[in-house]
């Protein structure tokens, strides 16, 4: 059997950053730097007042005093606005803006409330040293400086700084499009009343979740059949379009495995018994260049194999450091029997976490539920998964064991629901279904 860590390395040795490309910054949003970008422009452009007030000489305020305030004619006012100011002739002031040109022979601005708020002229109250409340050309960023090295995650600050610089489309590792591509005959679409036999198909919807949870562009497939020429018709059909492919289902050793009698041969492709429970079984490989992850049909099995596997491939390919999901140690609450030989990863829910719900150091693991392949309720209900080392076989409680933490993206995601879905009337009628809204577009050979 491949261990885990020698599945992963062969995966990650075979995925490769998307090729950059220039996007705009909604696109952009969550992608990563390609390249670095420097600016070609001075921020601020140009000198300008940090405060509504008067633009002054400083000199000519220098006596001002709250007793004896100095008066100085208001020539004028600047708003915020397009145009270059008029020169200040000493001994005068103009009202500026927060953000206005400051014109040309000012070397100060009184905020004002140290003035009386004159329009024809103007007390000031207090002395104002020189270059106070103005705000320079360049004091943040000089034309050819580095303001974002590659690599970096394009969030709201990034977003703001390229479009302060004037950089309408960064160069950026595209997010990836991955297929997902569940087969099996006895599937059907969620919200589809169930013949004898038929199961709903959960594994394309949740596998297309945690792609999106990982930053992919997501096309689900639905149900394709277990017969090979639709599998690789289906397959074919979306490789020129994708990054990346992940398949659900038909790689164990059953007459209608499908995904590993089409691919077996195929590219780079290869299936491995992997040490691990859930998800002994696993293929990965490129064909025509695009990585494709046959992960197993029990539904947790691919939703572990995902996490495990397909997360930090997906993080290589935006650019991103190929890490899995975030590692703490816990405490384990009760006494745990694991398969010899193979790597157990354990649905736990989390108790004795920090005041801000984090996971501390008096965090204790406890089964979340009955942990078959199958049984999908306890990863819904669990916080992490709890690793128990190959070589162990009996976890007495109180050992401290590494755990994987679940669950970290699933709010932050840009495709949630779109206006139009928002609406709180909709109260859903899929079959089966209690509340929410419908069943979405499925695309693939059993859409309908
Ligand atoms: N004789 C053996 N049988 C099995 C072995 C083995 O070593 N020897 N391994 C078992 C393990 S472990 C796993 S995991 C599964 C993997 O099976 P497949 O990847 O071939 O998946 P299927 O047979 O198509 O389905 C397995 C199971 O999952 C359900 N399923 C499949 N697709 C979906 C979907 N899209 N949504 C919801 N549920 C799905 C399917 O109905 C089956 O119950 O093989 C074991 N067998
Ligand atoms: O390894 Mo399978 O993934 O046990 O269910």
């Amino acid at each position: 059997m491949t261990t885990v860590d020698e599945h992963l390395e062969r995966i990650l040795a075979e995925v490769a950053p998307t090729r950059p490309r220039r996007a705009g910054l909604e696109q952009a949003h969550g992608c990563v730097l390609a390249a670095d970008v420097r600016a070609t422009v001075a921020l601020p452009s140009f000198d300008n007042s940090a405060m509504d007030g008067y633009a002054v000489r400083a000199a000519d305020v220098a006596a001002a005093t709250a007793d004896a305030p100095t008066t100085l004619p208001v020539v004028g006012d600047i708003p915020a606005g397009p145009g270059t100011p008029a020169p200040l002739d000493p001994g005068t002031a103009v009202r500026i803006m927060t953000g206005a040109p400051l014109p040309r022979g000012a070397d100060a601005v009184v905020q004002l409330e140290w003035t009386d708020g004159g329009r024809a002229s103007v007390a000031v109250r207090r002395p104002a040293a020189r270059g106070l409340h103005i705000r320079r050309a360049g004091e943040d960023v000089t034309p050819g400086a580095l303001v974002l090295p590659a690599g970096t995650v394009i969030g709201s600050a990034q977003i703001g700084l390229l479009a302060a610089v004037n950089v309408a489309r960064p160069p950026v590792h595209p997010r990836p499009r991955v297929a997902v591509l569940s087969t099996g005959t006895e599937l059907v679409e969620v919200g589809s009343r169930l013949g004898a036999g038929q199961i709903v198909d959960s594994n394309s919807h949740g596998i297309a979740a945690a792609a999106r949870e990982a930053g992919a562009i997501v096309r689900r497939l639905t149900g394709v059949p277990d017969e090979p020429d639709a599998f690789a018709k289906a397959l074919h059909g979306v490789l020129g379009e994708v990054d990346a492919v992940v398949t659900t289902g038909g790689v164990s050793v059953g007459a209608y495995d499908v995904v590993k009698e089409v691919l077996t041969g195929t590219g780079s492709v290869r299936f491995d018994q992997v040490a691990m429970q859930p998800g002994k079984p696993q293929g990965f490989g490129l064909v025509d260049g695009v990585p494709i992850f046959t992960l197993p049909g029990n539904p947790v099995s691919a939703l572990v194999s995902f996490e495990l596997f397909v997360r930090p491939a997906l993080r290589r390919m935006r650019g991103l450091a190929a890490t899995g999901l975030p590692r703490i140690v816990v405490t384990v609450g009760t006494a745990l029997r694991s398969q010899p030989g193979r790597r157990t990863f354990v649905r736990v829910v989390l108790d004795h976490l920090d005041v801000d719900g984090r996971p501390g150091p008096d965090t204790v693991a406890r089964p979340a539920g009955g942990q078959g392949s199958h049984q999908l309720t306890s990863l819904a209900g669990a916080q992490a998964l709890l690793v128990i080392a190959e070589d162990m076989t009996e976890v007495p409680a109180g050992a401290r064991l590494p755990a994987l933490l679940l669950g970290g993206d699933a709010g932050a995601i840009l495709s949630g629901m779109g206006w139009a879905e928002t609406d709180r009337s909709d109260t859903g009628t899929g079959a089966g279904a209690g509340v929410g809204v419908g069943p979405s577009e499925p695309s693939g050979p059993n859409a309908r």
